[in-house]
């Protein structure tokens, strides 16, 4: 997924040089090694690669909640790298959306509060039409009214995809969405969030240990030691895991 096959119009999220290291001298890490990558619009990429490979350094960095030490990230025509507190807070509700392996609801308010609560903390009053789209999409028409713990886990994280894609965001990540559930809720999360890519053009960048969760996504890209080593289109289940274990090779 170089930035060389389509106008860069085309990508929702692109970087270049990104470099980002931990420690000093014998303790240094360089989790971030010169990654060059850009995400197509409304697609679904997984980032997989084995432990320490820089999966969540490159999610955090790309989601601004990590400053990398080098190189450009641009959303939304914008580079990250260049935005000031206040502007990147901004970017991060307007334009990028999570979904976290741990819901991070509020508890004392109702799936439907929390649904909007990106747009009330921006004081943007929501799209009606959008958000009953949305919550239809994902099933939620009857829950709204119930708060987090009134909800079973693939309720709480379906509320958490609402709540990502209301804001009509450049970008969701989702790290390990699918992680606190059990596989056939996680089944039923993953083709909801497939299904925003395809029906609503979403583009979702994930990061997931699970080659069954991969499976889901248009392309998997491969990390190993701080860089992008490999990228399969249309995974299974078979080559997910075939490519993970040639990279532990
Ligand atoms: N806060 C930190 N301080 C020091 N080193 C760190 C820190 N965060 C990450 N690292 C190191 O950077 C490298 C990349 O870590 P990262 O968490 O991005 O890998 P990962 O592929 O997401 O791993 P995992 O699959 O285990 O979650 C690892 O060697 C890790 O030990």
């Amino acid at each position: 997924m170089t930035s060389e096959t389509l106008p860069l119009t085309e990508y929702a999220v692109c970087a270049r040089g990104l470099t980002k290291s931990y420690g000093h001298d014998s303790t240094r890490v360089e989790a971030l090694r010169t990654v060059d990558v850009a995400f197509a619009r409304s697609r679904f990429t997984a980032i997989m690669g084995p432990s320490g490979s820089g999966k969540s350094t490159l999610m955090h960095c790309l989601a601004g909640l990590d400053t990398a030490d080098a190189g450009e990230i641009i959303i939304g025509g914008r580079d990250l790298m260049n935005l000031n507190d206040d502007e990147l807070t901004m970017m991060r509700r307007e334009q990028i959306g999570f979904v976290f392996q741990s819901f991070n609801l509020v508890p004392t308010i109702n799936a439907k509060d929390n649904i909007l609560l990106p747009l009330s903390l921006a004081g943007k009053s929501h799209d009606r039409e959008w958000f009953n789209t949305v919550i239809d999409a994902l099933g939620l028409r009857d829950r709204l009214s119930h708060k987090p713990h009134e909800l079973s886990g693939g309720q709480q994280q379906r509320v958490a995809v609402a709540r990502a894609l209301l804001t009509r965001p450049e970008v969701v990540f989702g790290d390990e969405p699918t992680g606190n559930l059990d596989s056939r809720t996680g089944a039923e999360v993953l083709s909801l969030m497939r299904t925003s890519t395809r029906e609503m053009g979403q583009t979702i960048i994930m990061v997931t240990h699970d080659p069954a969760a991969a499976s889901y996504a248009d392309t998997v890209l491969l990390m190993k030691d701080g860089s992008i080593v490999g990228q399969l289109d249309d995974p299974t289940v078979a080559t997910v895991t075939e490519a993970l274990a040639s990279l532990a090779e």
